[in-house]
């Protein structure tokens, strides 16, 4: 299980990051690791696949593409180890594929929402909000974004040298600037953790603040997310978890160990109501957040949610 390990360590320390990513990466791990396996019988190989899927889910609880990316990879009917593995092989296949033409086609839809001229504003790193983005400044269309810092990760950084190489005029902000900066935005563009059946977005931490101030500014959101960041679980009524992340990613230890009367608190998501959103973009068309139990009924299958 070492490769397989060292994958969920990557996630869990946010070498590997971002809720496709994630996804792709377990997907991968996955198939690879039930390869390893083919010496052993079927009892025994599907034992270690379970543990194998919870090393990986238990690495980060927030992103729900990467359970489903793992439930949907696992998932085989085999009588034999060796038709087990041919499934499972498959079922990565088709979804690393899918996961990089839905980015591909939720640039295509979400792009025809951003006109000449817009200034748009995004939060952390998002390769799906960035492939609207790309895809919209490919067409020839007159933009530039206003990117966060997105504290405490600093993930921004990542997203204004994406779109400087793309050629792409940016602003950095600090994170406290967007309610000031606002009224210079014409429209709010970024990814997602998990969409829960009643359309909530959790997303980076502060994501809800820019939705506040989009809305109190008049400003449409749009959420770009694959289908398989939608949560099946939560139509049984599980909430999404938001992660804690470690102090150290806020302040020194160091630092801290002298304050023994200072906390704390790093979380690293939070919630956006649904009438704060206007449109989810997905690969299979773009919808209101109130459509989120069809989407998941009809593209995801209400089987996940077990
Ligand atoms: O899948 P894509 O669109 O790339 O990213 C979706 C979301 O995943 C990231 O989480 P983190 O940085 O891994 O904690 C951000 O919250 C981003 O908006």
């Amino acid at each position: 299980m070492d490769d397989l390990n060292t994958t969920a360590e990557k996630i869990r320390t946010m070498d590997i990051r971002g809720a496709g990513r994630i996804a792709v990466a377990a997907s991968a791990a996955l198939r690879d690791y039930a390869m390893s396996l083919k010496s052993l019988p079927l009892s025994e190989f599907n034992i270690k696949l379970e543990e194998a899927a919870k090393t990986l889910v238990d690495t980060r609880p927030t992103a729900v593409s990467l359970p489903n990316a793992v439930a949907l990879t696992k998932r085989h009917n085999a009588t034999n180890v060796y038709d087990a593995i041919d499934e499972i092989s498959k079922n990565a296949e088709k979804f690393i594929t899918n996961a990089g033409e839905a980015l591909e086609k939720i640039g295509m839809i979400g792009a025809q929402r951003i006109h000449d001229g817009d200034v748009i504003m995004t939060h952390c790193n998002s390769h799906a909000a960035l492939s609207i983005i790309k895809t919209a400044f490919d067409q020839g269309k007159d933009i530039s974004v206003i990117a966060t810092e997105s504290r405490p990760r600093r993930q921004g950084l990542i997203t204004i040298r994406e779109l400087n190489d793309h050629g792409i005029p940016t602003t950095l902000i600090v994170d406290s600037a967007v309610r000031l900066t606002m009224k210079e935005v014409d429209l709010v563009v970024v990814g997602a953790d998990s969409i829960s059946v009643n359309g909530a977005l959790i997303n980076k931490i502060g994501t809800s603040q820019l939705a506040m101030a989009a809305q109190e500014a008049r400003r449409n959101v749009i959420v770009a997310a694959e289908t398989y960041k939608f949560s099946p679980r939560t139509l049984l009524g599980e909430m999404v978890e938001i992660e804690d992340r470690s102090s150290d990613e806020v302040i020194d230890a160091e630092i801290l160990r002298e304050l023994p009367n200072v906390k704390v608190k790093n979380p690293a998501f939070d919630v956006t109501p649904a009438e704060y959103i206007d449109l989810i973009i997905t690969e299979v068309g773009a919808f209101p957040p109130s459509m989120a139990f069809t989407v998941i009924k009809d593209y995801l299958g209400l089987e996940l949610a077990v």
